[in-house]
């Protein structure tokens, strides 16, 4: 049995909480580590529990990994790689999506990789195949075995020309992780083009790399038979900066948030001033706060980037429930995103799912059956409940709706938000959330 956290509701959040490097960068990154032929420095690392999964993925494959106490920073160093033992990595099944971008690394560095079986949010049932079918075009082959996957390259990696189905971002990286140092030219055609791959694009040229970012979701790589250690200060996570950002939002609060940065949240600031949030951006972060009077309410779409991500959808939707009048949310990254509600349900909001697009563009789940729609209808008064976290962003949501409800909740579950939010308790508290937890 887990901790319980008593959440204490109807406290307007306020103050100042810093966000550092990417969930979804970070690891990417130190996975990168192992394509370079010396130490790489990886800097603003969080303390985030995919971090942890990471380093000890490196750890049982020979990368000596070396955090600097004072700042966290983190020194990799590859030159002792080597295979891991089975039953170590057998043991790492289901943790993180993370072990799948070893393949590439791994083949480069010791001829083979064993990948665990994934874990991640269960937001959908996010398949593989894009990464297996990538993965035999660079000329590796993939043997499923019970627990995991076994993949080889006995006659080298090629480039190849690539075109994702669906611009993928784990797939993208793959790719890019993989073509780095393949033998050759490989062309991806319908990449992804998030901020966290621009940062691992800018990461791996830092090692030697010669990559293009073309127009149109084209990324031209041009391999390169050896590459150095990297020197890389992560980008701020821009998931965690609008969950604070929802956070400010729904308590009727004012949170400064130390390290957001303004160019990766451009589709998430238009959103949040047409529901009626402020922020005023300085060089250093983002001041999120409700200005006060009614928030209303809108449809949105989520979409790969430049569109409003996925991964911000959950809490703002909390935010909906406090809009006056219907909002329409259009889920078309994951077929399976809005379970969460339920909980929010219970507490006194007001949605309702459906099986249709409810959106300007038709999506993939469109025919296929999923609950991929929302409507939200506000403004509803959150009561304190009973919550088991199901998921990283939902159970963010269910601690901000739990957090403007009226009288307390139990929140169980709560280890799964450190896989994502750095010090989450002790941010909460310094905001002046009414929080406890007991064994
Ligand atoms: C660790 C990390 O960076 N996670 C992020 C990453 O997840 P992740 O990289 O897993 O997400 P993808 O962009 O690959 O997934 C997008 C869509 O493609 C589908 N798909 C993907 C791969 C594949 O082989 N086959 C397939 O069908 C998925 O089921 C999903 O419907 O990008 C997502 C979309 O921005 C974010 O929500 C996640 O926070
Ligand atoms: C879906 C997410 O993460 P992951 O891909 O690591 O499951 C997320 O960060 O919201």
């Amino acid at each position: 049995m887990g901790k319980v956290l008593t959440i204490h509701g109807g406290v307007p959040l306020k103050g100042t909480v810093t966000v550092r490097g990417a969930k979804n960068l970070v690891p990417k990154a130190m996975v990168a580590a192992l394509l370079g032929d010396g130490p790489s420095l990886l800097r603003n690392v969080p303390e985030i529990r995919d971090v942890e999964i990471v380093t000890s993925l490196l750890t049982l494959h020979g990368v000596k990994v070396d955090k600097d106490p004072a700042t966290g920073d983190l020194t990799l160093d590859p030159q002792g790689a080597k295979t891991a033992p089975s039953n170590a990595i057998d043991a790492h099944a289901g943790d993180s999506r993370i072990p799948i971008l070893f393949c590439g690394p791994l083949i480069h560095a010791i001829g083979e990789a064993f990948i665990p079986d994934l874990g991640g949010c269960r937001i959908g049932d996010r398949p593989i195949d894009y990464h297996l079918n990538v993965l035999r075009s660079f000329g590796a082959v993939v043997d499923k075995r019970p627990g995991g996957i076994a993949i080889s390259a006995p006659g080298g990696l090629k480039g190849a020309k690539l075109e994702l189905p669906y611009p993928s971002v784990g797939a993208t990286e793959q790719v890019l992780l993989t073509a780095v140092r393949a033998e050759g030219i490989t062309e991806l055609k319908g990449a992804a083009v998030e901020p966290e791959i621009m940062d691992l694009i800018a990461l791996l040229q830092k090692m030697g790399a010669i990559i293009t970012v073309q127009t149109d979701r084209v990324i031209r790589i041009e391999g390169v038979s050896a590459l150095s250690g990297y020197n890389h200060k992560a980008l701020p996570d821009r998931n965690e900066s609008a969950s604070w950002a929802s956070a400010a939002l729904v308590t009727r609060g004012d949170i400064y948030v130390e390290g957001a940065d303004q160019q990766d949240l451009t589709a998430f600031l238009n959103t949040y001033r047409k529901i009626g949030g402020a922020f005023e951006v300085d060089d250093a972060g983002i001041r999120f706060f409700h200005p006060g009077g009614p928030l209303k309410p809108l449809v949105l779409e989520t979409d790969v980037h430049p569109g409003f991500m996925t991964d911000w959808q959950q809490p703002l939707v909390v935010a909906l429930t406090q809009a006056e009048g219907v909002s329409i949310v259009h889920e078309t990254v994951y077929e399976n995103r809005f379970g969460f509600t339920e909980a929010l349900v219970r507490m006194g909001a007001t949605i309702q799912l459906h099986r249709e697009c409810l959106g300007a563009v038709p999506c993939r789940f469109g025919q296929r059956n999923f609950l991929h729609s929302a409507v939200v209808t506000g403004p509803a008064r959150l009561n304190g409940a009973d919550i088991d976290i199901p998921d990283l962003r939902g159970g963010f949501s269910h601690l901000i709706a739990a957090l403007a409800a009226e009288g307390s909740s139990r929140v169980t579950g709560i280890e799964l938000i450190n896989r994502g939010y750095e010090r989450f308790l002790d941010k909460l508290q310094g905001l002046g959330a009414r929080v406890e937890l007991t064994a």
